[in-house]
């Protein structure tokens, strides 16, 4: 089941993780495909949360199929 949520023109979660050093893990894991994919996501860390927000700058800032590629790819990290 995909915990993403779209609204305004973004596909968002927000993941909390045990404690700083797996929170920047899981980031580092990210990045990898993220750049892999020259698809880059909007995020921001606290602690041990990451909010992640998926949109394509390129198409005007809305949703498209990269964004659903890469919430994919990044669920499939963690399952
Ligand atoms: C030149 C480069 O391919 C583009 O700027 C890529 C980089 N990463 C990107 N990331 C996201 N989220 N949206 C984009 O449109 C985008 N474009």
């Amino acid at each position: 089941m995909s915990n993403w949520t779209e609204s305004n023109n973004r596909l968002s979660q927000t993941f909390k993780f045990k404690n700083f050093i797996e929170a920047f893990g899981f980031m580092s894991q990210v990045a990898i495909i993220a750049e892999k994919m020259d698809h880059h996501p909007n995020w921001s860390n606290v602690y041990n949360q990451v909010t992640i927000e998926l949109t394509t700058h390129d198409a005007g800032n809305t949703v498209t199929d990269k964004d659903r590629t890469l919430a994919k790819a990044i669920d499939d990290l963690l399952a």
